[in-house]
């Protein structure tokens, strides 16, 4: 198949799995987490799948997951790309604090416009807009050109910096984007016509997304 891309959120983290709020932070794999990225390679393995290049984060859980994915798929040696273009939107003053203590803080709907809003940022942290002003001239400087050459391409994220993606590749409106959270562990596949557009996009794994 040419033209592949695959979006694939990290597997479930330490600080997912204490329900914190990490963005920046650096938490490795819960073995949930670990198994989720297990589970992803071996998808992707069954599915007939084999990747040219993968791109991934600055941060441990998705270079982890990473490289799982790889190891199931039979190529611990792909080459790489790390750049923190792909990190997690940097969640700022919330970055360390439990979402259920913020909702009673906050409350409710203010937890949700700073998690799930395009334009309104967390105190001292970036918004999915801010997010998607660095993820999306990476992607269309470094990772695009390369899937148009006919490379196919794994991009092991996170859930907000595969959400700005998402946004621009499935063309989903800011109140759309709102709608939209990412499972852990679930490669989304992607075909894409020579100029970038998608023809065609499933998800490998159904999880539910939290
Ligand atoms: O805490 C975070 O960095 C992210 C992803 O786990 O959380 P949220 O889903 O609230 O954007």
């Amino acid at each position: 198949m040419s033209n592949l891309l695959v979006l694939v959120r990290h597997g479930q983290s330490e600080w997912n799995e204490k329900n914190l709020f990490t963005g920046w932070r650096d938490p490795g794999l819960t073995e949930q987490g670990k198994a989720e990225a297990h589970e992803s390679g071996h998808a992707l393995k069954e599915a007939g799948y084999q990747f040219d290049v993968a791109f991934t984060s600055a941060l441990s859980r998705a270079q982890e997951t990473n490289r799982i994915i790889l190891e199931e798929l039979g190529q611990p040696n792909l080459p790489v790309v790390k750049d923190q273009a792909l990190n997690e939107r940097d969640y700022g003053d919330l970055s360390g604090l439990n979402k259920d203590d913020a909702r009673e803080k906050w409350g409710e709907e203010q937890v949700h416009i700073w998690r799930r809003s395009y334009d309104i940022p967390p105190p001292g942290g970036e918004s999915l807009k801010d997010t998607a002003a660095r993820v999306l001239p990476y992607f269309e400087k470094e990772i695009l050109p390369r899937v148009l050459k006919g490379e196919r391409v794994l991009v092991a994220a996170h859930g907000n910096s595969l959400r700005a993606l998402v946004m621009v590749l499935d063309k989903l409106s800011e109140a759309q984007i709102v709608k939209l959270n990412i499972a852990t562990g679930a490669p989304l596949v992607y075909e894409l016509d020579d100029k970038g557009n998608v023809l065609s996009k499933k998800a490998l794994i159904e999880r539910e997304a939290h």
